[in-house]
């Protein structure tokens, strides 16, 4: 080959390079210029805060802190009903509030990606069941949601009870001075998710639970701060950052903890196998039972996969707590689950079981303190069921705890600990609360503090009143006007847990203690950092009732 043609071959090789990179970014442009279109088009039918308004508050978030961006969130709802649009950058995100548009969106089976806020938990839940998707969700989550079937959860009342029962002497050092109660209820319902979903019983030291909670608490805060602080975002800015070193040591103290509880129950495990105890296969022969239901009374709600199991509770079941099915599982060569997918799973039950729980029965004291009348209420009806005697709580007990069930059904209500789920949508949805047709590509929000708050659901939305949870009362709403364990296929796997979990503690406390508040719920100073909770402390008192146990 001359020279001329070899000069000829490689220009007719560019040549090629150059035409492909065209087509290419000319597909490119093409593809996402066009979604880009649509959703700018679909997003102009929807009333929002004018561009000017959404760079002002872009602005004001430059130096916000999670306190104050609680506050932006529900200012820029006023003046809107059941839809708002906020473009941030690029970015559509799509906010609703009308209880048949929540359904829409909770019910489907389609749209159950989370958005891409929920990506800076990957290095934290991995592939867990909050941030997973697809076929892997679908799998993880059939395997998930038996292990919290109520014959599981029977067998967990008496560790509720006993470590209630510590939490009430602990807090023994407090009576008489205002203390922040969420210290306590942190450190007891990591000890609770420790002795009963991970069935750990390896020795720890008292501040075990405490020290997860604490370093929980600080993550959160920096995981809420890198999704408003939008700078933070990319990994190589945030890595650069003070934030991720501190990222890093945090979370290698939770991290500590759940590979110490994922060790210990497979070493449990193999010992176990190889001395031919058969407690990881065990099957037990269950009866249909028609009165034992962990919610009952008012409690309508939207049905899900926990109901499906529990109603059809018949025949011969494996059944095995959350950490010793993953386990077994784990160990089999036939299940598709990973040594990796154990920890994931138990990162995010651990997380999600914990804090939520925290801030609900932190919320439920603080609301009691306040509202006294309600208060005695709960206390009449914990004399009735325990007639003065000190014997432990039992599921039959649980029960019986109605009007106690109204009071954290309402405590979910105004104050939902987890404030806002967000879903990416990859259809184009239909509402039919208005000619509203929702674009590809927007991250759609429910925002459950204010939805839980529309005067057509609920009266008076902003008093503090149990009643909203009368059975008559729920027979009047939406299903989906009250949603603070999500609904559909992608609700709470804890919720019965949660429900019982609050029932035995929170009785447990008001036993011993008549509890006081030196505030008011004006005084709430709300922080919406993942979990819900008052920047400045969940303040009480406590004054023993006639014994402290
Ligand atoms: C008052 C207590 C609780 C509240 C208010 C609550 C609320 C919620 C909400 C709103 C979601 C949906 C989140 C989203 O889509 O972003 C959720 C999901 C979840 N919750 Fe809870 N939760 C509570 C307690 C618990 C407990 C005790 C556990 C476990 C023991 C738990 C485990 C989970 C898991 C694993 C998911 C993900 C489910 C999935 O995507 O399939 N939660 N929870």
């Amino acid at each position: 080959m001359t020279a001329s043609t070899k000069v000829s071959a490689a220009s007719a090789d560019s040549n090629t390079i150059y035409f492909l990179l065209f087509i290419f970014g000319f597909l490119f442009v093409y593809t996402y210029g066009r979604k880009f279109f649509r959703q700018i088009q679909l997003a102009s039918k929807i009333p929002g805060p004018s561009t000017k308004t959404m760079v002002l508050t872009s602005f004001k978030t430059i130096h916000a802190e999670p306190v104050d961006m609680y506050k932006l969130a529900i200012k820029m709802r006023e003046g809107y009903d059941d839809i708002v649009k906020a473009w941030f950058g690029p970015r559509l995100i799509i906010f609703l509030y009308h209880p048949a548009d929540v359904e829409t969106i909770l019910s489907s089976s389609v749209h159950i990606d989370k958005s891409t806020e929920y990506s800076v938990f990957k290095p934290w839940f991995g592939n867990g069941l909050l941030i997973s998707t697809g076929a892997k969700w679908k799998h993880h989550r059939k395997m998930i949601a038996p292990t919290f079937h109520q014959s599981i959860l029977k067998n967990f009342i008496p560790t509720f009870y006993q470590n209630s029962l510590k939490v009430v002497e602990k807090m023994k050092k407090e009576i008489g001075h205002t203390f922040d109660c969420h210290e306590y209820m942190s450190g007891t319902t990591v000890d609770i998710l420790l002795e009963t979903a991970m069935g750990y019983k390896e020795p720890r030291s008292e501040e075990t639970g405490f020290n997860y909670a604490m370093a929980v608490m600080k993550l959160c805060d920096i995981l809420h701060r890198r999704h408003y602080k939008v700078w933070l975002k990319p990994e190589y800015i945030f890595q650069k950052t003070k934030m991720a070193i501190d990222h890093s040591k945090l979370l290698k103290v939770i991290m500590n903890l759940t590979t110490r509880v994922v060790k210990s129950k497979k070493t449990e495990y193999v010992k176990k196998m190889a001395s031919g105890d058969s407690s990881f296969e065990k099957v037990e022969k269950v009866e249909k039972q028609e009165e034992d239901v962990v919610e009952d009374s008012g409690f309508r709600y939207v049905r899900d996969d926990l109901d499906e199991i529990d109603d059809n509770d018949v025949g011969e079941k494996k059944r095995l707590a959350f950490l010793d099915q993953l386990t077994a599982n784990a160990q089999r060569e036939d299940v598709d689950f990973t040594e990796k997918e154990v920890l994931d799973q138990v990162n995010t039950i651990m997380f999600e079981g914990h804090d939520t729980t925290a801030a609900g029965s932190s919320f439920a004291l603080c609301l009691m303190g306040i509202h006294k009348d309600v208060q005695e209420k709960v206390h009449q009806e914990i004399e009735e069921i325990f007639q003065k005697s000190d014997r432990p709580c039992t599921f039959a007990d649980t029960l019986e705890m109605k009007y106690l069930e109204r009071v954290i059904m309402e405590t979910l209500r105004m104050y939902p600990p987890v404030p806002i789920i967000a879903r990416l949508l990859q259809e184009e949805v239909k509402l039919s609360s208005g000619d509203y047709t929702l674009p590809i590509g927007a991250t759609v929000v429910v925002a459950q503090a204010l939805l839980h708050r529309r005067p057509d659901s609920f009266p008076n939305p902003d008093v503090f009143n149990p009643d909203n949870f009368l059975p008559e009362r729920c027979q009047e709403r939406h299903y989906y006007s009250y949603v603070p364990f999500s609904a559909g296929p992608r609700s709470c796997v804890g919720r019965k847990y949660a429900m019982l979990k609050l029932k035995v503690l929170l009785s447990t406390i008001v036993r011993n203690y008549r509890i006081h508040s030196d505030v008011t719920e004006a005084d709430f100073n709300l922080q919406g950092d993942i979990i819900l909770k008052i920047s400045g402390g969940f303040n009480i008192r406590l004054e023993p009732r006639a014994k402290v146990h």
